[in-house]
């Protein structure tokens, strides 16, 4: 099957950041999350795929359509949604709603509807006297019922409490599971990664460090509680990726438990990592 969007040689340059060179292939069915520190470039990636920043070099294909071409039947395929948003303060969301899914023929007003009650959103207020995270859950209720095959979300928790984030994040597994459908989102929030990406892109300074299966990443590091670190070499064993006194923590735990066997250094328990800690130590480059 054809992805649905392709990124290559993608490159930009900003005052104090260069961005790539970066490549991103996104199948439908797929969640992925852009995952860096702050600046690393995450949001402005999510702009040049919409072509609201321009690219220096490279190539962005929707649906092997070039965005930055004068074909823009692309633009019909994805949603974006921007962490800030400007111009809707003096509307209500009804005036919102009549005027975005109007614009959307796969408009779904039944989901709309749905979002509107279990979030609890006010229709007839308008958006500027709204808190941020009423705002923020009126944004998400005027953008999923778009439809579109993918759908680009900036931080789009950042402001919802912790009830309201689950019930997002089930919502945006069941839209998942109609038609072919993909997610890229950025978060902070590692209980929105652990619960809905599949792959994790990490960004460091620009650059893509890599793109992650979540669940092989999780499986892919251990930590080991050494009984006696004086037995361990001064040198960096394999897979060792960080070393403190009492532990070591690998990124080929085979590797390591293999070398560790064979030189009969004990292990007196070992334990997987929780995803904050395994991206702290990728993007803090270790
Ligand atoms: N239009 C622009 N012109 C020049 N520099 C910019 C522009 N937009 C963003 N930057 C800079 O580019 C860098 C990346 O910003 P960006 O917002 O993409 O990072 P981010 O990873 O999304 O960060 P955060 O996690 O804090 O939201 C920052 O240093 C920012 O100041």
């Amino acid at each position: 099957m054809r992805p649905l969007l392709t990124i290559t040689d993608l490159e930009k340059q900003l005052d104090h950041l260069h961005i790539g060179p970066l490549q991103l292939t996104i199948e439908s069915g797929t969640i992925t999350t852009l995952a860096g520190a702050n600046g690393a470039g995450k949001s402005t990636i999510l702009k040049l795929m919409m072509n609201l920043a321009k690219r220096d070099k490279g190539s962005i294909q929707l649906l092997d359509i070039e965005t930055n071409g004068s074909d823009e039947s692309w633009k019909q395929h994805i949603t974006y949604q921007a962490q800030t948003i400007i111009g809707w303060d003096p509307f209500t969301g009804n005036k919102l709603k009549a005027f975005i899914s109007s614009l959307y023929p796969n408009w779904d007003e039944l989901l709309f509807k749905q979002m509107v009650d279990l979030f609890q959103i006010p229709l007839d207020q308008r958006f500027g006297k709204l808190s941020q995270g009423v705002q923020q859950k009126l944004h998400l209720a005027l953008t999923l019922p778009r439809n579109t095959s993918l759908l680009l979300l900036d931080e789009p928790t950042s402001f919802l409490d912790i009830p309201t984030k689950q019930k997002l994040m089930n919502l945006l597994v069941k839209w998942m599971e109609q038609d072919d459908r993909a997610i890229i989102m950025t978060s902070h929030q590692s209980a929105d990664i652990m619960k809905l990406s599949d792959y994790i892109a990490v960004l460091k300074k620009g650059k893509l460090i890599g793109t992650f299966e979540k669940e092989t990443l999780i499986h892919s590091h251990r930590r080991y509680w050494i009984s006696n670190s004086n037995h361990l070499p001064a040198w960096t064993i394999p897979g060792e990726i960080f070393r403190t006194k009492r532990y070591l923590i690998s990124n080929a735990p085979e590797q390591t438990e293999a070398f560790l066997q064979q030189e009969q250094i004990n292990w007196t328990q070992q334990e997987s990592l929780d995803l904050e800690e395994i991206l702290t130590l990728l993007i803090e480059g270790r």
